[in-house]
């Protein structure tokens, strides 16, 4: 068993996914059961007060691998230190919003978060940003963090690679982990492009189980639209599911994926299938000694590419968005 606490700062620590989150890193789901970890939980001031009353639970669970919990209304405390930081802390949309509405209001809490990450992080820091628009956030926390390596900094598509591997299994009937080779492309908002070409399903190709007029007219836009669908049955936006997603990523990345199969993650391009060089997307991923890697050499069809360059285009134009709300 490692004997030092992997330091694990949340924001948003009192609202709905942080209760949902923290009780799961704290048992060891997040990082392993041989590794103590100390929570370090950021909030605004308004939050401080359930922050604690979360802490107080967490105590009473008496977690073997709960080696501390701190909490901070200061960006600079709250990340000093940080080896894992999971930023979850921002106004999530309401019924009739788009995710990208959310781009001003929650757009400035990243800036100063990039800041304190830059200035007093740990220098193997890994970021997961999940409060939304997250590709478009962590793009502005990555740039102003000009010191820690942009490759650490990535945002949160494993919810919609989940989604996309449970409606494509019960379709055609198999248990989810008989799917894999899923790939969720693109922005995490209603234009990502859940791909199924590449997918095996119980060894078939994807392809010669399910059909074109299925996967156009009821997986992609079930994919896509499933957080407005939860916020519609729900009247708040997905949580424990967001805070699994969560747990999914990091321990990936932390720990390595198996094999040859992958998982999606949104990564900074290196220009790979032709998007961008710098903007944050999703792609097919893989994760080997702590780092994720775009798994190469997939074809793309005519069908897919359309789809990717419409959620590209989606995520550069909120890039200039941002730079004109001088938000980088
Ligand atoms: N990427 C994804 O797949 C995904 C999935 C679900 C939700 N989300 C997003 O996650 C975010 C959080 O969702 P939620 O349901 O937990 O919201 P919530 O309103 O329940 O909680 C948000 C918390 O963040 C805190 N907060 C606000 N500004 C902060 C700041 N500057 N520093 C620290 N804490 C701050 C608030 O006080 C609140 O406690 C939303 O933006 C939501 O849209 C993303
Ligand atoms: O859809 C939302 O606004 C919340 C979250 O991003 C989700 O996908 O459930």
């Amino acid at each position: 068993m490692t004997t030092t606490p992997v330091n694990v700062t949340v924001t948003g620590a009192a609202g709905q996914i942080g209760y949902a989150l923290l009780f799961r890193i704290a048992s060891g789901q997040l990082l392993g059961p041989d590794t103590p970890v100390s929570l370090r939980l950021l909030e605004i001031p308004q939050g401080v007060k359930a922050a604690e009353g979360t802490a107080m639970e967490l105590d009473d669970c008496a977690f073997p691998l709960l080696a501390g919990i701190d909490i901070f209304d200061d960006a600079r405390q709250g990340f000093d230190g940080a080896n894992v930081a999971l930023l979850v802390g921002a106004r999530p949309r309401s019924k009739g919003m788009e995710r990208g509405d959310l781009l001003e209001a929650n757009g400035g809490i990243f800036g100063p978060q990039g800041e304190a990450i830059n200035a007093g992080a740990a220098d193997d820091v890994k970021v997961l940003v999940v409060g939304n628009p997250a590709n478009t956030n962590a793009l502005i926390a990555q740039r102003h963090a000009p010191d820690v390596p942009a490759e650490r900094f990535t945002a949160m598509t494993r919810l919609d690679h989940n989604r996309a591997l449970h409606q494509l299994a019960t379709k055609a009937g198999v248990a989810v982990n008989e799917v894999e080779r899923l790939t969720i492309w693109g922005n995490h908002s209603a234009t990502q492009y859940p791909d199924i070409f590449h997918a095996r399903v119980g060894g078939r190709a994807a392809t010669d189980v399910v059909d074109e007029a299925w996967l156009e007219s009821e997986f992609i836009p079930t994919v896509a639209k499933r957080g407005a669908a939860i916020i519609e049955a729900r009247g708040l936006s997905s949580a424990a599911s967001a805070a699994n997603a969560a747990i999914d990523h990091v321990h990936d990345w932390v720990t390595g994926t198996q094999g040859e199969g992958w998982t999606s993650a949104a990564i900074v391009s290196d220009g790979s299938y032709g998007v961008p060089e710098g903007l944050i997307s999703s792609f097919p991923v893989r994760a080997r000694d702590g780092r994720w890697e775009i798994v190469q050499g997939l074809e793309v069809n005519d069908f897919s590419r359309a789809k990717i360059d419409a959620s590209v285009a989606e995520l550069v134009e909120e890039r200039d968005a941002v730079q004109q709300l001088g938000l980088v």
